[in-house]
Protein backbone atom coordinates (compact mmCIF):
# COMPACT_ATOMS: atom_id res chain seq x y z
CA UNK A 1 0.00 0.00 0.00
CA UNK A 2 0.94 3.66 -0.79
CA UNK A 3 2.25 5.93 1.96
CA UNK A 4 -0.25 9.01 0.66
CA UNK A 5 -4.15 8.31 -0.03
CA UNK A 6 -6.13 8.85 -3.13
CA UNK A 7 -8.19 12.20 -2.92
CA UNK A 8 -11.67 12.21 -3.38
CA UNK A 9 -13.87 15.33 -4.43
CA UNK A 10 -17.09 15.99 -3.78
CA UNK A 11 -18.28 16.68 -6.31
CA UNK A 12 -22.25 18.25 -6.72
CA UNK A 13 -23.28 18.02 -3.35
CA UNK A 14 -26.91 18.00 -4.24
CA UNK A 15 -26.09 14.97 -6.43
CA UNK A 16 -25.43 11.66 -5.53
CA UNK A 17 -21.85 12.42 -4.92
CA UNK A 18 -21.57 12.51 -0.99
CA UNK A 19 -23.22 9.43 -0.42
CA UNK A 20 -21.34 7.05 -2.70
CA UNK A 21 -18.38 8.47 -0.97
CA UNK A 22 -19.47 7.22 1.70
CA UNK A 23 -20.52 4.47 0.86
CA UNK A 24 -17.30 3.91 -0.67
CA UNK A 25 -15.44 4.58 2.79
CA UNK A 26 -17.67 2.32 4.23
CA UNK A 27 -16.41 -0.30 1.45
CA UNK A 28 -12.93 0.16 1.36
CA UNK A 29 -12.11 1.38 4.86
CA UNK A 30 -8.31 1.38 5.98
CA UNK A 31 -7.70 -1.46 2.90
CA UNK A 32 -7.12 1.96 0.52
CA UNK A 33 -7.16 5.00 2.20
CA UNK A 34 -8.71 8.45 0.81
CA UNK A 35 -9.58 11.48 1.93
CA UNK A 36 -12.89 13.62 1.11
CA UNK A 37 -12.59 16.95 0.18
CA UNK A 38 -15.97 18.91 0.98
CA UNK A 39 -18.27 20.06 3.63
CA UNK A 40 -18.98 18.05 6.04
CA UNK A 41 -22.76 19.20 6.68
CA UNK A 42 -23.23 17.69 2.95
CA UNK A 43 -22.60 14.06 3.74
CA UNK A 44 -25.79 11.86 4.58
CA UNK A 45 -26.38 11.99 8.07
CA UNK A 46 -24.81 9.45 10.50
CA UNK A 47 -22.09 8.63 8.21
CA UNK A 48 -18.83 8.72 10.97
CA UNK A 49 -16.18 11.66 9.63
CA UNK A 50 -12.73 12.32 10.95
CA UNK A 51 -11.80 15.94 9.88
CA UNK A 52 -8.06 16.13 9.33
CA UNK A 53 -5.66 18.91 8.16
CA UNK A 54 -3.14 16.81 6.07
CA UNK A 55 -4.15 14.19 3.44
CA UNK A 56 -1.26 12.22 5.26
CA UNK A 57 -3.65 11.97 8.54
CA UNK A 58 -5.96 9.64 6.29
CA UNK A 59 -3.63 6.83 6.42
CA UNK A 60 -4.13 6.62 10.04
CA UNK A 61 -7.55 7.42 10.35
CA UNK A 62 -9.47 5.68 7.21
CA UNK A 63 -10.14 2.45 9.19
CA UNK A 64 -12.48 4.32 11.49
CA UNK A 65 -14.04 6.68 9.73
CA UNK A 66 -14.49 9.02 6.60
CA UNK A 67 -11.31 11.14 6.31
CA UNK A 68 -12.52 14.67 6.17
CA UNK A 69 -10.69 18.21 4.33
CA UNK A 70 -13.25 20.45 5.28
CA UNK A 71 -14.67 23.11 2.96
CA UNK A 72 -17.65 25.00 3.51
CA UNK A 73 -20.07 25.34 1.25
CA UNK A 74 -22.46 28.67 1.15
CA UNK A 75 -25.41 26.61 1.01
CA UNK A 76 -26.91 22.97 2.30
CA UNK A 77 -27.62 20.57 -0.21
CA UNK A 78 -30.71 19.64 -1.05
CA UNK A 79 -30.57 16.37 -2.96
CA UNK A 80 -31.77 16.91 -6.88
CA UNK A 81 -31.79 20.85 -6.60
CA UNK A 82 -28.34 22.33 -7.41
CA UNK A 83 -28.24 25.60 -4.78
CA UNK A 84 -26.23 28.48 -7.34
CA UNK A 85 -24.17 29.33 -4.52
CA UNK A 86 -22.67 25.79 -4.03
CA UNK A 87 -21.42 25.95 -7.31
CA UNK A 88 -18.26 27.74 -6.59
CA UNK A 89 -17.40 25.17 -3.63
CA UNK A 90 -17.66 22.85 -6.25
CA UNK A 91 -15.16 24.00 -8.64
CA UNK A 92 -12.94 25.39 -5.30
CA UNK A 93 -13.01 21.68 -4.48
CA UNK A 94 -11.51 19.68 -7.87
CA UNK A 95 -8.90 22.54 -7.73
CA UNK A 96 -7.75 21.95 -4.40
CA UNK A 97 -8.04 18.08 -5.44
CA UNK A 98 -5.29 19.35 -8.15
CA UNK A 99 -2.75 21.02 -5.84
CA UNK A 100 -2.52 18.63 -3.06
CA UNK A 101 -1.78 15.64 -5.81
CA UNK A 102 0.64 18.08 -7.67
CA UNK A 103 2.21 18.59 -4.62
CA UNK A 104 2.22 15.04 -3.83
CA UNK A 105 0.78 15.35 -0.52
CA UNK A 106 -1.95 12.88 -2.25
CA UNK A 107 -1.43 9.68 -4.46
CA UNK A 108 -4.13 10.41 -7.35
CA UNK A 109 -6.96 11.90 -7.86
CA UNK A 110 -10.59 10.69 -8.03
CA UNK A 111 -13.36 13.15 -8.62
CA UNK A 112 -16.94 12.67 -7.73
CA UNK A 113 -19.61 14.05 -10.40
CA UNK A 114 -20.43 17.99 -11.28
CA UNK A 115 -23.24 18.95 -13.29
CA UNK A 116 -21.82 21.17 -15.67
CA UNK A 117 -24.70 23.45 -16.35
CA UNK A 118 -25.41 23.84 -12.85
CA UNK A 119 -21.23 25.45 -12.42
CA UNK A 120 -22.38 27.18 -15.50
CA UNK A 121 -25.16 28.70 -14.17
CA UNK A 122 -24.43 29.00 -10.68
CA UNK A 123 -20.57 30.17 -11.31
CA UNK A 124 -19.64 30.83 -14.94
CA UNK A 125 -18.03 27.76 -15.13
CA UNK A 126 -15.80 27.79 -18.43
CA UNK A 127 -15.24 23.99 -18.94
CA UNK A 128 -17.46 21.73 -20.36
CA UNK A 129 -16.56 19.54 -17.96
CA UNK A 130 -13.31 17.96 -15.68
CA UNK A 131 -11.58 16.90 -18.10
CA UNK A 132 -10.77 20.42 -19.77
CA UNK A 133 -10.62 21.91 -16.50
CA UNK A 134 -8.03 19.55 -15.10
CA UNK A 135 -6.04 19.59 -18.31
CA UNK A 136 -5.92 24.38 -17.44
CA UNK A 137 -5.18 23.71 -14.02
CA UNK A 138 -2.44 21.42 -15.04
CA UNK A 139 -1.15 24.21 -17.63
CA UNK A 140 -2.59 23.26 -20.75
CA UNK A 141 -2.03 19.76 -20.72
CA UNK A 142 -2.46 17.60 -23.85
CA UNK A 143 -5.32 15.34 -22.90
CA UNK A 144 -7.58 12.49 -23.78
CA UNK A 145 -10.79 11.16 -22.41
CA UNK A 146 -10.69 7.42 -21.60
CA UNK A 147 -13.43 5.47 -20.00
CA UNK A 148 -12.22 1.71 -18.95
CA UNK A 149 -13.97 -1.47 -17.37
CA UNK A 150 -12.54 -4.88 -17.70
CA UNK A 151 -15.11 -5.78 -21.02
CA UNK A 152 -13.82 -2.19 -23.27
CA UNK A 153 -11.63 0.61 -23.20
CA UNK A 154 -13.08 3.53 -25.17
CA UNK A 155 -11.41 7.21 -25.60
CA UNK A 156 -13.73 9.88 -28.14
CA UNK A 157 -11.66 12.00 -29.52
CA UNK A 158 -13.80 15.22 -29.94
CA UNK A 159 -15.73 15.18 -26.09
CA UNK A 160 -18.07 17.86 -24.85
CA UNK A 161 -18.87 19.24 -28.23
CA UNK A 162 -22.53 19.32 -30.37
CA UNK A 163 -22.58 16.48 -32.86
CA UNK A 164 -23.00 19.32 -35.50
CA UNK A 165 -19.25 20.57 -34.92
CA UNK A 166 -17.91 16.82 -34.84
CA UNK A 167 -16.86 16.93 -38.63
CA UNK A 168 -14.92 19.79 -37.80
CA UNK A 169 -13.51 19.18 -34.91
CA UNK A 170 -12.23 15.83 -35.75
CA UNK A 171 -9.24 16.47 -38.10
CA UNK A 172 -5.88 14.32 -38.78
CA UNK A 173 -4.54 16.79 -36.27
CA UNK A 174 -6.52 15.63 -33.24
CA UNK A 175 -6.64 11.87 -34.33
CA UNK A 176 -2.85 12.09 -34.21
CA UNK A 177 -2.63 13.34 -30.84
CA UNK A 178 -5.47 11.16 -29.15
CA UNK A 179 -3.56 8.33 -31.18
CA UNK A 180 -0.25 8.84 -29.28
CA UNK A 181 -1.94 10.00 -25.75
CA UNK A 182 -3.81 7.00 -25.78
CA UNK A 183 -0.82 4.55 -26.43
CA UNK A 184 1.38 6.72 -24.27
CA UNK A 185 -1.66 6.04 -21.27
CA UNK A 186 -2.05 2.62 -22.20
CA UNK A 187 1.63 1.74 -21.91
CA UNK A 188 2.22 3.96 -19.02
CA UNK A 189 -0.86 3.41 -16.55
CA UNK A 190 -2.01 0.02 -17.89
CA UNK A 191 1.26 -1.76 -18.33
CA UNK A 192 0.30 -2.72 -22.03
CA UNK A 193 3.77 -2.43 -23.85
CA UNK A 194 2.60 -2.59 -27.56
CA UNK A 195 -1.18 -1.88 -27.35
CA UNK A 196 -3.64 -2.43 -30.31
CA UNK A 197 -5.81 0.62 -30.88
CA UNK A 198 -9.06 0.25 -32.88
CA UNK A 199 -9.83 3.75 -34.47
CA UNK A 200 -13.54 4.22 -35.09
CA UNK A 201 -14.76 5.34 -38.53
CA UNK A 202 -17.11 8.96 -38.68
CA UNK A 203 -19.67 7.84 -40.67
CA UNK A 204 -21.91 4.80 -41.02
CA UNK A 205 -20.20 1.75 -42.38
CA UNK A 206 -17.04 3.94 -42.27
CA UNK A 207 -18.30 5.60 -44.98
CA UNK A 208 -19.56 2.58 -47.18
CA UNK A 209 -16.25 3.41 -49.82
CA UNK A 210 -17.51 7.41 -50.01
CA UNK A 211 -21.03 6.42 -50.45
CA UNK A 212 -22.24 7.35 -47.10
CA UNK A 213 -19.65 10.07 -46.21
CA UNK A 214 -15.86 10.78 -46.99
CA UNK A 215 -13.67 11.36 -43.97
CA UNK A 216 -12.69 7.98 -43.95
CA UNK A 217 -11.48 7.56 -47.93
CA UNK A 218 -10.42 11.43 -48.21
CA UNK A 219 -7.95 11.44 -44.69
CA UNK A 220 -8.33 9.03 -42.03
CA UNK A 221 -7.05 5.93 -43.97
CA UNK A 222 -3.93 8.03 -45.05
CA UNK A 223 -3.82 9.28 -41.03
CA UNK A 224 -3.94 5.89 -40.02
CA UNK A 225 -1.38 4.49 -42.20
CA UNK A 226 1.31 6.99 -41.58
CA UNK A 227 1.02 5.65 -37.75
CA UNK A 228 1.41 2.78 -38.56
CA UNK A 229 4.67 3.60 -40.25
CA UNK A 230 5.56 5.43 -37.01
CA UNK A 231 5.46 2.26 -35.15
CA UNK A 232 1.41 2.13 -33.58
CA UNK A 233 -0.36 -0.63 -33.75
CA UNK A 234 -3.49 0.39 -35.54
CA UNK A 235 -6.50 -0.79 -37.37
CA UNK A 236 -9.23 1.06 -38.64
CA UNK A 237 -11.27 3.05 -40.05
CA UNK A 238 -13.68 0.47 -38.50
CA UNK A 239 -17.66 0.77 -38.80
CA UNK A 240 -18.49 1.68 -35.50
CA UNK A 241 -21.27 -0.56 -34.68
CA UNK A 242 -19.61 -3.46 -35.04
CA UNK A 243 -16.88 -2.86 -33.61
CA UNK A 244 -17.86 -3.77 -29.76
CA UNK A 245 -19.05 -7.47 -29.97
CA UNK A 246 -16.95 -9.49 -27.90
CA UNK A 247 -15.12 -11.46 -30.57
CA UNK A 248 -14.00 -7.67 -31.83
CA UNK A 249 -13.17 -5.95 -28.65
CA UNK A 250 -10.81 -9.44 -28.25
CA UNK A 251 -8.92 -7.51 -30.69
CA UNK A 252 -7.55 -4.48 -29.96
CA UNK A 253 -7.19 -2.87 -26.17
CA UNK A 254 -8.38 0.48 -26.89
CA UNK A 255 -11.18 1.80 -29.29
CA UNK A 256 -10.59 5.27 -30.74
CA UNK A 257 -14.20 6.92 -31.20
CA UNK A 258 -14.74 10.06 -33.37
CA UNK A 259 -16.97 11.33 -30.60
CA UNK A 260 -18.55 11.29 -27.62
CA UNK A 261 -21.59 8.96 -27.49
CA UNK A 262 -19.79 6.60 -30.11
CA UNK A 263 -17.73 5.83 -27.38
CA UNK A 264 -19.22 6.36 -24.28
CA UNK A 265 -22.95 4.14 -25.34
CA UNK A 266 -20.78 0.69 -25.80
CA UNK A 267 -19.03 1.10 -22.26
CA UNK A 268 -22.05 2.56 -20.23
CA UNK A 269 -24.17 0.07 -21.50
CA UNK A 270 -21.68 -3.06 -21.27
CA UNK A 271 -20.34 -1.70 -17.85
CA UNK A 272 -22.50 0.97 -15.86
CA UNK A 273 -21.49 -0.10 -12.77
CA UNK A 274 -18.12 -0.72 -13.12
CA UNK A 275 -17.00 1.85 -15.66
CA UNK A 276 -14.08 4.41 -14.99
CA UNK A 277 -13.15 7.82 -16.17
CA UNK A 278 -9.54 8.27 -16.54
CA UNK A 279 -7.79 11.54 -18.06
CA UNK A 280 -4.57 10.59 -19.75
CA UNK A 281 -1.71 13.11 -20.55
CA UNK A 282 -2.24 14.78 -17.15
CA UNK A 283 1.31 15.25 -14.76
CA UNK A 284 -0.83 13.25 -12.49
CA UNK A 285 -3.79 10.06 -12.27
CA UNK A 286 -7.08 11.85 -12.17
CA UNK A 287 -10.03 8.85 -12.06
CA UNK A 288 -14.04 9.40 -12.17
CA UNK A 289 -16.98 6.95 -12.05
CA UNK A 290 -18.40 7.10 -15.08
CA UNK A 291 -21.52 8.32 -14.25
CA UNK A 292 -23.42 11.44 -13.32
CA UNK A 293 -24.83 13.14 -10.95
CA UNK A 294 -28.08 11.35 -10.85
CA UNK A 295 -30.34 14.02 -9.26
CA UNK A 296 -32.93 11.78 -10.04
CA UNK A 297 -32.02 9.46 -7.02
CA UNK A 298 -30.14 12.01 -4.81
CA UNK A 299 -30.74 11.41 -1.07
CA UNK A 300 -32.87 8.37 -1.22
CA UNK A 301 -29.97 5.84 -0.66
CA UNK A 302 -30.59 3.97 -4.07
CA UNK A 303 -27.19 5.41 -5.17
CA UNK A 304 -24.75 2.46 -6.15
CA UNK A 305 -21.14 3.30 -5.24
CA UNK A 306 -19.75 0.52 -7.57
CA UNK A 307 -18.27 3.14 -10.28
CA UNK A 308 -16.70 5.20 -7.19
CA UNK A 309 -14.89 2.45 -5.76
CA UNK A 310 -13.67 0.79 -9.17
CA UNK A 311 -12.36 4.60 -9.72
CA UNK A 312 -10.96 4.72 -6.18
CA UNK A 313 -8.98 1.27 -6.75
CA UNK A 314 -7.84 2.35 -10.39
CA UNK A 315 -6.55 5.67 -9.05
CA UNK A 316 -4.85 3.79 -6.22
CA UNK A 317 -3.36 0.82 -8.87
CA UNK A 318 -2.16 3.61 -11.38
CA UNK A 319 -0.78 6.60 -8.41
CA UNK A 320 1.36 3.67 -6.80
CA UNK A 321 2.50 2.24 -10.09
CA UNK A 322 3.35 5.86 -11.38
CA UNK A 323 5.38 6.47 -7.98
CA UNK A 324 7.57 3.26 -8.78
N1 LIG B 1 -17.71 12.58 -14.04
C1 LIG B 1 -18.67 13.50 -14.10
O1 LIG B 1 -18.55 14.58 -13.54
C2 LIG B 1 -19.92 13.21 -14.89
C3 LIG B 1 -20.08 12.03 -15.62
C4 LIG B 1 -21.27 11.84 -16.35
C5 LIG B 1 -22.26 12.81 -16.32
N2 LIG B 1 -22.06 13.93 -15.59
C6 LIG B 1 -23.09 14.97 -15.47
O2 LIG B 1 -24.14 14.50 -14.65
C7 LIG B 1 -25.34 15.16 -14.99
C8 LIG B 1 -26.46 14.16 -15.13
O3 LIG B 1 -26.18 13.32 -16.25
P1 LIG B 1 -27.12 12.15 -16.76
O4 LIG B 1 -28.48 12.29 -16.16
O5 LIG B 1 -26.96 12.08 -18.22
O6 LIG B 1 -26.42 10.84 -16.24
P2 LIG B 1 -26.40 10.15 -14.80
O7 LIG B 1 -25.30 9.16 -14.85
O8 LIG B 1 -26.36 11.17 -13.73
O9 LIG B 1 -27.79 9.38 -14.66
C9 LIG B 1 -28.26 8.50 -15.67
C10 LIG B 1 -29.19 7.45 -15.04
O10 LIG B 1 -28.41 6.51 -14.33
C11 LIG B 1 -28.77 6.47 -12.95
N3 LIG B 1 -27.54 6.38 -12.15
C12 LIG B 1 -26.41 7.11 -12.35
N4 LIG B 1 -25.49 6.79 -11.45
C13 LIG B 1 -26.03 5.84 -10.66
C14 LIG B 1 -25.56 5.12 -9.52
N5 LIG B 1 -24.32 5.29 -9.03
N6 LIG B 1 -26.40 4.23 -8.93
C15 LIG B 1 -27.64 4.03 -9.42
N7 LIG B 1 -28.13 4.68 -10.51
C16 LIG B 1 -27.34 5.57 -11.11
C17 LIG B 1 -29.51 7.77 -12.68
O11 LIG B 1 -30.39 7.64 -11.60
C18 LIG B 1 -30.17 8.03 -14.02
O12 LIG B 1 -31.39 7.33 -14.09
C19 LIG B 1 -25.03 15.97 -16.26
O13 LIG B 1 -24.80 17.31 -15.89
C20 LIG B 1 -23.75 15.34 -16.77
O14 LIG B 1 -22.97 16.25 -17.49
C21 LIG B 1 -20.93 14.15 -14.86
N1 LIG C 1 -18.41 12.71 -20.73
C1 LIG C 1 -18.41 12.05 -19.46
C2 LIG C 1 -19.51 11.05 -19.36
O1 LIG C 1 -20.52 11.23 -20.03
O2 LIG C 1 -19.37 10.12 -18.59
C3 LIG C 1 -18.67 13.01 -18.35
O3 LIG C 1 -19.44 14.08 -18.78
C4 LIG C 1 -17.54 13.32 -17.52
O4 LIG C 1 -16.69 14.20 -18.12
P1 LIG C 1 -15.60 14.90 -17.23
O5 LIG C 1 -14.79 13.83 -16.57
O6 LIG C 1 -14.84 15.67 -18.20
O7 LIG C 1 -16.35 15.74 -16.24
Amino acid sequence: MSDRPVILSCGDPSGIGPEIAAKAWEALGASLPFVWIGDPAHLPRGTSVREISEPSEAMTHAGSALPVLPHPFEAAALPGKPDPANAKGVIDVIARGVDLVMRGEGLALTTAPIHKKALKDGAGFAFPGHTEYLAHLAGGAKVVMMLAAPALRVVPATIHIALSEVPRAFTPAVLRETVRITAEGLRLDFGIDNPRIAIAGLNPHAGEGGVMGREELEWMQDEIEALRDEGFALSGPLPADTMFHAAARSRYDAAICAYHDQALIPIKTLAFDEGVNVTLGLPFVRTSPDHGTAYDIAGNGRANPSSLIAALKLAAQMGAARAG
